[in-house]
């Protein structure tokens, strides 16, 4: 190449920087689309276009160089990446959207990203349940008298369980549903006063269908629930096995298959014993479709004519939302007089007739806080069978800061920073507060918040907390997707190692004094879905300033 060719490239890539600077998406896009390789060069201290428009807040440009294919991992001289420079910058929006995995947002709530509809507690489903079936009463009694068919046992909506046989090293002994087969609940099928719900069958990938002998080769669950208690007419085989009373907590020690289907059974059967009446004109009902309706059975009753949803199992929909202070570092959070001493949670509040999710999260905010809403954004949802919730989880932006509770409603609402809600899921009792446990929602929306804004090992953890956890010679992923499990899984751990995102890197070696190479790093794809690097940690690290 001669030195004219190398300064009209020098030129266009100065000319291509600048534009990127400025935000001027037009001319930006004008020469990507005549030189794609202009994507990922830098200039002076090796900054990019993408670091340029980081640094200066233009999300359009951002926006049009990923789309095109732009590495948003390179680093400039100071090792930095477009992250770390919108982020300092405080571009939050754009430090967000450089963090996931390029869904475009809503400006200042977060990604959309797709592994978001993680499943939370209650909400897996094991049984394919089939709702075809439920008119089907041949099928439903062939399949009451199959071998194969399981039946799980309520009383007064207690699960029959039995503690997990394996040896475990767990603290607390796991639960499992009794699976009864049809011989050992012939009794309790007799008793009139027992409800019978086709809760439906299991996956195929569950149950391949070589190993069964039915013809259709599906494995069909029920749920049973009496008020008298059927313990002596019950054949149980297992020694340790009782009905659960005490359903808050007990039953979120169950694993997560087996609390989709208590999420079913427990909230179906719960209508039951709740609805034996008509709701239209108080007579007397019958079950039908499976257990998953009642029929009146007073002649010329309005609930007989058309279709009326008094007839079928309700669920009470309930908004969840983590409110984040407009400054993206703080969140609100409240608490009942009946919480636990000292435990905090987002706030929430039942849907009302005619409203939709925003302004019931809008509503709810406003009268047991004082706090306006903005944005709101929906990030998952949990059913929750005590009886009948579905706790629609959301983030909402708030518009304003001043605190106001409704002293009948809760007891106390503050806005928690980052670093105290951090405490609160790894340190437990020695934090500020506490939260809900891990199954709940409300847990999984502050998890999800932290986790997806907080990339940086130093937002997270101290050196001193870093350096006393590798002594436990536990291992540490300073990931804060991953960090509370690890920490709770630390002692199991053989050797120790760091994961950082590749956003953190570069602190972490500087906080070190050490090249990347010295510390031996390796490339690693977090469960994040970032890109991480692990590297050995051993004690004779050089020290670094306790944070
Ligand atoms: N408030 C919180 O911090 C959290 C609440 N939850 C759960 O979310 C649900 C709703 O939250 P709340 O703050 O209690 O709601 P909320 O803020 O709407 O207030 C509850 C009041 O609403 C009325 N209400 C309206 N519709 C109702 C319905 N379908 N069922 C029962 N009461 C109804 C009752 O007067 C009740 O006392 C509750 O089941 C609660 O256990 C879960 C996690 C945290
Ligand atoms: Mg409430
Ligand atoms: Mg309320
Ligand atoms: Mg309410
Ligand atoms: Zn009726």
């Amino acid at each position: 190449m001669t030195s004219v060719q190398m300064s009209a490239k020098d030129e266009m890539v100065e000319q291509f920087l600048d534009y990127a600077s400025r935000g001027d998406l037009a001319k930006v896009s004008t020469m990507i689309s005549h030189s794609s390789q202009l994507l990922n060069e830098s200039g002076r201290q090796g900054w990019t276009a993408l670091m340029l428009a980081a640094r200066n807040g233009h999300f359009d440009v951002i926006k049009a160089l990923l789309l095109n294919g732009c590495n948003k991992y390179l680093a400039n001289k100071s090792g930095q990446t477009a992250y770390d420079i919108a982020k300092f910058w405080g571009h939050r929006h754009i430090a967000r959207f450089l963090a996931s995995n390029g869904d475009v947002t809503l400006p200042g709530i977060l990604p959309s990203n797709k592994s978001t509809e993680t499943e939370t507690y209650f909400s897996k489903e094991y049984l394919n349940r089939m709702s075809d079936k439920r008119t089907d009463s041949e099928w439903l009694s062939a399949k009451q008298s199959s071998p194969e068919t399981v039946f799980i046992v309520f009383h007064n909506l207690d699960p029959f369980v039995t503690t997990e046989p394996e040896e475990r090293n767990d603290i607390q002994p796991q639960l499992k549903l009794y699976r009864f087969g049809g011989d050992s609940v012939k009794e309790v099928l007799e008793n009139s006063d027992t409800v019978v719900v086709f809760l439906g069958v299991e996956k195929q990938e569950a149950s391949p269908s070589s190993l069964v002998s039915n013809k259709d080769g599906l494995i069909a669950w029920f749920a049973l629930n009496t008020k008298k208690n059927p313990t002596e007419s019950l054949k149980v085989t297992a020694s340790n096995s009782f009905f659960l009373t005490n359903p808050m907590p007990m039953l979120l020690m169950l694993n997560e298959d087996e609390a989709g289907i208590v999420a079913e059974a427990r909230s179906v059967l719960a209508w039951h014993s709740r609805y034996s009446f008509c709701p239209t004109c108080g007579g007397k009902t019958k079950v039908d479709e499976g257990g998953y309706k009642r029929t009146c059975l007073t002649d010329g009753c309005r609930s007989l004519q058309g279709i009326h949803n008094t007839c079928y199992p309700r669920v009470d929909p309930v908004v969840i939302m983590l409110v984040l202070h407009p400054d993206g570092n703080r969140c609100l959070l409240g608490r009942k007089k009946s919480f636990p001493q000292g435990m905090f949670s987002c706030l929430a509040g039942f849907i009302e007739p005619g409203e939709t999710i925003e302004n019931a999260v809008r509503r709810e905010v406003l009268e047991e806080s004082g706090v306006t809403i903005g944005p709101v954004q929906y990030v998952s949802s949990q059913p929750w069978p005590m009886p009948s919730s579905l706790m629609i989880g959301c983030f909402a932006v708030a518009l304003s800061t001043d605190i106001k509770v409704d002293k009948n409603e809760i007891e106390d609402a503050r806005w928690f920073t980052r670093q105290e809600v951090i405490d609160a899921l790894v340190k437990g009792n020695q934090a500020v507060f506490s939260m809900p446990p891990r199954q709940a929602i409300a847990h999984y929306l502050v998890k999800h918040w932290i986790e997806d804004s907080t990339p940086c090992v130093y937002d997270w953890v101290s050196y001193k907390r870093l350096e006393m956890l590798s002594q436990m010679n536990g291992s540490l992923y300073l990931c804060p997707l991953e960090a509370t499990a690890a920490f709770q899984n630390v002692h199991n751990r053989s050797h120790s190692f760091v994961c950082v995102h590749a956003s953190s890197l570069w602190q972490l070696c500087a906080e070190l004094s050490v090249t990347q190479k010295e510390l031996g790093t390796e490339g690693y794809d977090c469960d994040c879905g970032s890109s991480a690097f692990t590297f050995k940690w051993s004690t004779t690290m050089p020290q670094m300033a306790s944070g």
